[in-house]
């Protein structure tokens, strides 16, 4: 699903296994796979990480929902904190392709891994989990991990359904959970 053009990778940014992506912005790399989603769900929540976004998103492509298919650039098109325009698309049917501009870049590796480190004890990345389930709120000075750890939730269930002890903001199915515990837990 994710295809490289316009630059020639090096080794290590080409590798974006299907399926999984980790984005980065400042100099246009696309390192391995750190972020545990599909490329269509990347472009349509604009997925990012340590302050990047899909910038390094070149072309998207999409089929509507009358079947025809359309390239869209992504220069085009106004994205914002976990917001695409598809979100506001009446008659999308998919994503279903997206083309990345790739750079290489010396330092790609290394601050993957600085990322990997810092996200392997602050996030969950080996747990059943959908990611960060509020978004931030904007211009507030304060994150939602730090005012559910604040709130006491770390730890609290529905059934099966757990917020994180490690990130509030990361709800787990620690087993048997179901849907409608995980929406309870989010309504709570
Ligand atoms: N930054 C990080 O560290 C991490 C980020 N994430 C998450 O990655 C998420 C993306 O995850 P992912 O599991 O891929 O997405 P999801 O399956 O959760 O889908 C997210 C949204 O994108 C839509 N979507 C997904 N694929 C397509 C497609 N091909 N065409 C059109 N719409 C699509 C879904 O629609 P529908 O419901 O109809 O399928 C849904 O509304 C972000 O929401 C972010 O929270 C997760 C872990 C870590
Ligand atoms: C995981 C996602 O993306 C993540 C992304 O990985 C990280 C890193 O850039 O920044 C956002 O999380 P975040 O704002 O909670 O950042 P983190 O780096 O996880 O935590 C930041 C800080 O919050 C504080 N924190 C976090 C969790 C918690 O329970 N308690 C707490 O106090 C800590 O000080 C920690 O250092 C994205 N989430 C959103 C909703 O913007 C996702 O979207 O699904």
């Amino acid at each position: 699903m994710a295809n490289a053009t316009n630059a020639e990778p090096d080794s290590e940014d080409e590798a974006c296994p299907s399926g999984v992506v980790e984005v980065a912005s400042d100099d246009d790399e696309v390192p391995s796979g750190l972020i545990p989603g599909t490329v269509g769900g990347a472009a349509y929540m604009n997925v990012g990480a340590n302050g990047q976004t899909v910038d390094a998103i070149n072309t998207i492509e999409i089929v509507t929902v009358d079947g025809k298919h359309q390239i869209l650039y992504r220069s085009d098109l106004a994205f914002g904190y976990r917001m695409s325009p598809f979100q506001a698309m009446q008659d999308l049917a998919a994503i279903v392709a997206l083309t990345f501009r790739l750079l290489p870049s010396i330092s790609a590796k290394e601050r993957q891994q600085a990322y990997l480190r810092r996200r392997r004890w602050s996030q969950l990345v080996r747990e059943r989990t959908a990611g960060s389930v509020f978004r931030n709120p904007f211009g507030m000075g304060v994150l939602v991990g730090e005012l559910f750890e604040n709130a006491g939730l770390k730890g609290f269930r529905v059934g099966s359904a757990e917020v994180s002890k490690v990130h509030a903001n990361f709800f787990i199915n620690t087993g048997s959970s179901n849907s409608r515990e995980m929406l309870e837990l989010i309504d709570l």
